[in-house]
């Protein structure tokens, strides 16, 4: 019998995968000290991606051939456009941070922007599910992960929940069921063809997770600006 898709795909990324759910990033939520600035500086980077997620999301949309999948796709875009960002707008306002003050075109931001986005627009619906289910199985399994310990910073438990909810874990298993059930039907290139985008896109999150730790504010190179975060990695 033939391998599960989303197993083989699981099993070829293994590395990359375990590098992205080891990374610094996790293992400062994992140990209770993530610095304040760098989470700050990750959620405007990530505000900036849930942007790009609705747009990848919508191409799915547009290219699933039936009502079901596309009733769930449009969950997920009522869940990104809505509950998402109404948790970033309270987050900014709670700790008083100014999206504009940061650079979000960076490259390590802009190349998961722009590579997550060129798999969507280029590929086909397969394509954008299997980058989905990267993302998604990824945060899924290091929040749950994270969870178990304390997490002191109330805004960051609230995060790390969010990924560990009901609704974000269907998501999660909505997404591998998919890539489950039309990889059946895939010959051997195009399972390994989705196999490399579920990479792509692990490198590109370990990337977009060194750029909070890497880039200091804008204010930053102002005289009496916010000084540099490599202090504190
Ligand atoms: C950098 C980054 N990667 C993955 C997620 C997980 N995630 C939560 S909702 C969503 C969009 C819909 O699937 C994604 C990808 C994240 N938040 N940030």
């Amino acid at each position: 019998m033939r391998e599960i898709l989303s197993e083989q795909i699981l099993r070829q990324n293994r590395l990359v995968f375990d590098r992205m759910i080891g990374h610094r990033f996790v293992a400062h939520i994992r140990a209770d000290r993530l610095p304040q600035p760098v989470f700050e500086r990750y959620l405007v980077f990530e505000r900036a991606f849930a942007d790009t997620a609705i747009s990848i999301c919508s191409f799915a949309t547009a290219r699933a051939e039936t009502i079901v999948q596309k009733r769930w796709l449009i969950g997920v875009l009522d869940s990104l456009t809505n509950r998402k960002m109404a948790y970033f707008e309270k987050a900014f306002a709670a700790r008083g941070i100014d999206p504009d003050a940061y650079d979000t075109d960076i490259h390590e931001v802009g190349d998961f922007r722009d590579g997550m986005l060129a798999i969507a627009r280029d590929g086909g619906y397969l394509d954008t599910i299997a980058a989905m289910f990267a993302v998604d199985w990824m945060y899924w399994t290091w929040s749950k992960a994270a969870s178990v310990g304390t997490i002191s910073d109330p805004l960051l438990k609230e995060w790390v929940e969010l990924h560990t909810s009901d609704a974000f874990a269907a998501q999660a298993r909505w997404l591998k069921k998919e890539l489950d059930r039309l990889g059946e039907t895939l010959d051997a290139p195009e399972r390994q063809r989705l196999s490399a985008v579920f990479g792509k896109a692990q490198a590109l999150e370990i990337a977009f997770h060194d750029a909070p730790y890497l880039c200091p504010e804008k204010t930053a190179m102002l005289p009496g600006g916010g000084g540099d975060i490599r202090q504190l990695a």
